[in-house]
């Protein structure tokens, strides 16, 4: 039967990226997704954004909230330092087995942690099972109106950095972060990946 398109993205990987050069995963990555066939990575230019804030922030445990194919992922896992941990949850076990072999050909498998199951459900029990009370940074790529609801499963971590809050929108969650006084919101303009469709990132700092 037809591969899907995050079997497709893999191969590209596997066939243009060097194992263990997560740049060169990256780069895979945005080359097919450019010139062959669009999937829904952070992409390279909202990919620099996030950069910008994960060195900012420099944290010592990262919670991302949706895998996909771990672009997003071997990004982060790349800036932080060898004892920092990235807990990634994945709810789609067809995305979560493309990932977890993106993150290992790009040699970044120490230091991520990828966790299948819904946000819902486990960013309650992150603390007895990960011994993780806060994050220092939580990136939200998942399903967009699980943004606002998981937001107040964890009004402990200090930084919300939020893909897509305009394409494809969350507009209950970015009026909460921009309107409440637990927040010091931000946004950074910039594109769809991979279009000229208008998309930006959110960063809202929790203000205890
Ligand atoms: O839906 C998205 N992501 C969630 C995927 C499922 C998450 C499953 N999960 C993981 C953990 N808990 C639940 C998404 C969509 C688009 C997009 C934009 C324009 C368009 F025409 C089509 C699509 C662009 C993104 O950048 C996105 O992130
Ligand atoms: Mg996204």
């Amino acid at each position: 039967t037809r591969s899907t398109r995050p079997q497709r993205l893999l191969a590209a990987v596997q066939k243009n990226a060097t194992r263990g050069d997560p740049r060169s995963v990256v780069k895979a990555i945005d080359e097919f997704c450019r010139y062959t066939e669009w999937a829904m990575n952070v992409g390279d230019e909202k990919g620099c954004i996030l950069d910008s804030v994960v060195s900012e922030v420099n944290p010592a445990t990262v919670l991302e909230l949706g895998t996909y194919c771990g672009y997003s992922t071997v990004r982060i896992a790349t800036l932080l330092p060898p004892d920092a941990k990235l807990i990634t949850l994945e709810f789609n076990p067809d995305f979560a087995v493309i990932a977890r072999q993106v993150i290992a050909w790009a040699g970044q498998e120490e230091k991520v942690h990828l966790v299948e199951g819904s946000s819902g459900d486990l960013i309650p029990k992150m603390k007895e099972q990960f011994g993780v009370k806060s994050f220092d940074l939580v990136f939200l790529d998942h399903w967009k109106d699980r943004y606002l609801p998981d937001a107040k499963l964890m009004e402990a971590g200090s930084v919300l950095l939020a893909d897509n809050v305009i394409c494809p929108g969350s507009p209950d969650y970015l009026d909460y972060v921009r309107n409440s006084p637990k927040y010091r919101s931000q946004y950074f303009k910039s594109h769809l990946e991979y279009t000229k469709v208008e998309d930006g990132l959110e960063k809202s700092v929790f203000l205890g």
